[in-house]
């Protein structure tokens, strides 16, 4: 009878799940109780709401899934240190309450997107695949306002840095998923909005500030975010590109679980782990 050994070959194959980036990604339930999934790769997510609605736990479900993808690279930018805090491991960048450092890792974000371009375009190719080698590098912003809300030449940086990142990021394998608890023209004006492919709007307190985040005009025709009760946490109408808003409750990980996560994703990222293919891209300095 043979026996299972391990051989040497297998040694450094990562157990687990196997999630990738490019599949879909559970977020919640609708209001029917049935799933409810979102595809980042080519897309990327806006959550807006007032303090405690939820977002943060949206953002904790897309980070604990890209950590756990093992062609997905995370950079982290958190102002309050604690909301993405428990991913630091797991990610390539955890960027706190510094204006300078977080340009700093968008500029370099911006290198890697122009690089991975022209390799499209050597390519002939419009997009990455799941079959190019490249690693998907999931960037969570939480809180945009953080960066960006006071004026200055740094924060108009920020901005322009992260809009250029939200319009041609998603085709080079480089979503952006942000969270804002300010959702007011000056911190999402309509010309960055809808450059988010998903829009999750939580609890808001006025019509106003809910079609800042899903689109003009919903919350006329019955989809607003200022009917979620304030007691009703982590609730939010999610639209998808070309869709209508639809009512979602996300599911919630709570500070143990992501800390079981964290810890697991963490070790299936430790050093010798993940590999990409020999020849692929990465090789010429695409996903530095
Ligand atoms: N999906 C959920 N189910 C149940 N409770 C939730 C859910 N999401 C959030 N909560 C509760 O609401 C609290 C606040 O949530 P969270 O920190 O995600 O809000 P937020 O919108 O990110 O707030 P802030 O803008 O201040 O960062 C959580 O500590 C938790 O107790």
């Amino acid at each position: 009878m043979a026996t299972a050994t391990a051989s040497p070959s297998s040694a450094g194959v990562p157990v687990g799940p196997g999630l990738s980036m490019f599949d879909p990604i559970f977020i919640g339930i609708d209001e029917f109780g049935q799933p409810v999934y979102i595809t980042l790769a080519y897309r990327n997510l806006l959550a807006g709401g007032e303090p405690g609605g939820g977002k943060s736990g949206l953002l904790n479900c897309i980070a604990a899934h890209a950590a756990l993808s093992v062609d997905s690279r995370l950079v982290l930018l958190d102002g309050k240190l604690v909301e993405l805090g428990q991913w630091e491991d797991s990610a390539d960048a955890f960027i706190g309450p510094d204006i300078t450092a977080a340009l700093d890792v968008l500029r370099r974000l911006q290198v890697v997107m122009n690089n991975r371009y022209a390799w499209l375009r050597a390519h002939n190719r419009r997009k990455v695949t799941a079959l190019d080698g490249l690693s998907v590098i999931t960037v969570l912003v939480d809180e945009i306002a953080f960066y960006s809300a006071t004026v200055g030449s740094k924060q108009e940086e920020f901005v322009a840095l992260l809009r250029d990142l939200v319009a041609r990021g998603r085709a080079a394998g480089i979503p952006v998923v942000a969270a804002t608890q300010r959702p007011s023209f000056d911190i999402i004006p309509t010309s960055l909005r809808d450059l988010f492919g998903y829009r999750a709007a939580f609890r808001c307190t006025t019509p106003n500030s809910s079609n800042i985040v899903l689109g003009h005009g919903w919350a006329e025709q019955g989809y607003s975010a200022t009917d979620i009760a304030p007691t009703n946490q982590g609730a939010a109408y999610l639209i998808a590109e070309g869709g209508i808003p639809r009512r979602i409750k996300v599911a919630y990980l709570s500070d143990s679980q992501i800390a079981g996560i964290a810890d697991y994703a963490a070790w299936i990222r430790r050093p010798g782990t993940i590999t990409t293919p020999p020849s692929s891209p990465a090789d010429w300095g695409m996903a530095a």
